[in-house]
């Protein structure tokens, strides 16, 4: 038997959520929707980063790129895999991605033309600390995207994403719980973000649209 159209991912996002989220990034740089991807499909990739993680295949997260990869621990504590396309859970996410870049593409002219993503796993007690995701000037990472994976957050879980205003990474403007089927979506270069102390075992996709950036002549690498 078919599954109903409202249980498959294929169907796509939704047109209106899509328009909403293109008029945030406009406006403000950055946007959230709670329930923007369909449950089944979340449960779906929070079994499959629950099996990485238990079977320790998940790799503890540096900062820096190239070289310069450095772990620091004080800085951000989640263990993280690289999406592969392993799983249909991952190509069915990694196709509706796919359409999240062509409305943005066609309504922003960004250019988009690539997007890397990895899985993440922040262990109670983990935090990432505020950053940015892209330099101006180096930013081949143009939106970021974060999509949460755990159920049924507990409100006494920590662990929210903090977003601050793009120059004063002191002044507070959202605080996203990490709920299951929550995405947010930013300009990686101008807006502030951290992960606060999470009590609870967290599990998320942060994901990239790319710009190919080359820098001295060099094509500059993913990651
Ligand atoms: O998980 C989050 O809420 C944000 C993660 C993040 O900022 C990153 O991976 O760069
Ligand atoms: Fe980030």
């Amino acid at each position: 038997m078919l599954a109903p159209d409202s249980a498959n991912p294929l169907s796509g996002l939704d047109g209106t959520a899509l328009t909403t989220l293109v008029d945030r990034l406009v406006d403000h740089g950055w946007f959230v929707g709670e329930r923007f991807f369909d449950p089944a499909l979340c449960r779906a990739l929070h079994a499959e980063v629950h099996t990485l993680a238990e079977h320790s295949a998940l790799q503890a997260a540096g900062v820096g790129r190239g070289e310069a990869h450095r772990l620091r621990r004080d800085i951000r504590g989640d263990a993280i895999h690289w999406l592969n396309r392993d799983s249909q859970a991952q190509r069915d996410y990694l196709a509706l991605m796919a359409q999240l870049q062509g409305q943005i593409n066609q309504a922003l002219y960004l250019g988009l033309f690539e997007f890397e993503a990895h899985f993440a796993h922040y262990p109670p007690g983990s935090f990432y600390r505020t950053h940015l995701d892209s330099f101006q000037g180096r930013a081949n990472r143009v939106i970021s995207t974060v999509l949460y994976l755990t159920p049924d957050w507990p409100s006494d879980g920590g662990g929210e994403m903090a977003i601050y205003a793009e120059h004063d990474d002191t002044r507070e403007l959202a605080r996203v719980r990490p709920e299951a089927g929550t995405l947010v979506c930013f300009f990686s270069d101008r807006v502030p973000h951290a992960v606060l102390p999470t009590r609870y075992p967290r599990t998320s996709i942060a994901g990239w649209f790319r710009r190919n950036a080359s820098l001295c002549g060099v094509i500059d690498p993913a990651r």
